[in-house]
């Protein structure tokens, strides 16, 4: 390492000089992708200029860059995308009134939540009635690097038949040093990376809503709120570790969201929630990472997948009906993840599989069964979309319209938005939560 570094350093100090200069003159700054299984890729730096390590990881999506890059689930992951010209839309303002239904932002979160990006051609012009900014200016103000003229569908290849690989995107001097050895590669899976996006306050959102909705924040995609709001639920945002079981008889329903990282990392949340599906009979609806603590307090395993499933066309079946899901229908989904539930068999007992993924026969969601009493359901695509098809947006108002069915709480309007009128035990505030 020490080697490593007095070379890095020798180097930027020759570098930075050169790089003064070709910036002077407009000239391309050199960048590599750099994979831990040894395959390297050459290209030019756009963003900012900086190196990162991550998790290289690809996805198939054609549109919606934005949003998939302000997703909180590609936390510490380097996105590949396979569609080759990027930021031809350029990028929109990302703030929106906290009150309205658009929950603060326009995208899926405040900021560029990966850590870097590779495209085979970066679109310098861009043109929509909403942009404000190229995706490299964008890149730049998120002190997110980025690399362009990479043949994405090389990577791609290499990835989808080795797996998901750690990576590290090198930039400027740092473009022309060695690849680090093996053992340099940061892995994030190792990291806790849902304390790192998750709400650190409780707050509410639509607070005179027609339901009591608590949404337990793994990460989520703010299209997810948005979808609760819209449906005139007042969501109640509660952080990852937050133990629900101490106000639930203040809710009407409960939300678990998507989220970055290995679900294991959550099985204090996962273990919560068993205690939260015996004692409480209100509907539970989790998605993409919230689907898989479901899983875990059900007793399933969850398990790496080689590369996952990331894209905007994933085809799953439904094997139950189930509001506006019907069984035997095929349903395209967005999906981003790396992790899945283990197809068990038998099933633990009051649970069954709901839907399973046309392409990989993985399982893309479970519900409780109608004999155990309980309404439980928990999906790993993206029923909120954001981007991609809406085939499975109902979902969102078969979970509110259960809620009221449960509704038992008079509801007072719980105060200003942005407030929070929900009663804090002492316990909690003492344990640092909320
Ligand atoms: N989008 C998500 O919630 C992803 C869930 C989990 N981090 C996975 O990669 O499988």
């Amino acid at each position: 390492m020490f080697r490593y570094q007095t070379i890095r350093a020798v180097r930027c100090a020759r570098f930075s000089r050169g790089l003064a200069t070709a910036v002077n003159k407009g000239g391309a700054i050199p960048a590599a992708l750099h994979l831990k299984t040894g395959q390297t890729f050459r290209g030019t730096s756009f963003g900012a200029p900086t190196s990162v390590f991550g998790e290289t990881v690809f996805s198939t999506s054609i549109t919606s860059y934005t949003e998939s890059m302000t997703d909180p689930s590609y936390r510490g992951q380097i996105l590949v995308f396979t569609t080759p010209m990027i930021g031809n839309y350029g990028v929109p303002v990302n703030q929106a009134p906290f009150d309205s239904q658009d929950v603060g932002v326009t995208l899926e979160s405040k900021g560029i939540q990966c850590a870097a990006v590779v495209v085979g051609d970066v679109a310098e012009k861009f043109s929509h009635y909403a942009a404000v900014e190229s995706i490299a200016s964008w890149c730049k103000r998120h002190n997110i690097p980025g690399i362009t003229g990479v043949d994405t569908r090389a990577v791609t290849t290499l990835l989808r038949d080795q797996g998901t690989t750690l990576g590290r995107l090198a930039v400027g001097a740092d473009a022309s040093l060695p690849a680090p050895e093996s053992h340099e590669y940061w892995d994030p899976s190792l990291e806790n990376l849902v304390d790192q996006v998750s709400t650190k306050e409780i707050y509410t959102l639509n607070p005179n809503g027609s339901v009591k909705i608590a949404l337990l924040d793994f990460g989520a995609k703010a299209n997810i709120t948005r979808s609760l709001v819209r449906r005139n639920a007042a969501v109640t945002v509660l952080p990852w570790n937050f133990d629900f079981n101490t106000i639930r008889d203040q809710f009407d329903g409960l939300f678990l969201s998507n989220g970055p990282g290995d679900p294991q990392h959550c099985m204090e949340a996962a273990l919560n929630l068993r205690r939260t599906i015996n004692e409480w009979n209100k509907p539970i609806f989790g998605i993409c990472m919230g689907h898989q603590i479901i899983g875990m307090a059900a007793g399933l395993d969850a398990y790496r997948m080689t590369f996952g499933n990331r894209g905007h066309n994933q085809p799953v079946l439904a094997l139950a009906s189930s509001g506006s899901i019907k069984a035997g229908r095929v349903y395209v989904t967005s999906q981003n993840h790396q992790y899945a539930l283990e197809l068990q068999d038998p099933f633990p007992q009051g649970w069954e599989p709901f839907f399973i993924n046309c392409n990989d026969s993985s399982v893309e969601g479970i519900k409780s069964t109608e004999d155990s009493g309980k309404r439980v359901w928990g999906v790993q695509f993206h029923p909120e979309s954001a981007g991609g098809p809406l085939d499975t947006i109902e979902m969102f108002s078969d979970f509110v319209t259960e809620c009221k069915s449960t509704a038992t709480i008079s509801h007072q309007p719980a105060g200003v938005i942005g407030s929070s009128k929900v009663e804090i035990p002492l316990a909690q505030k003492a344990a640092g939560i909320a």
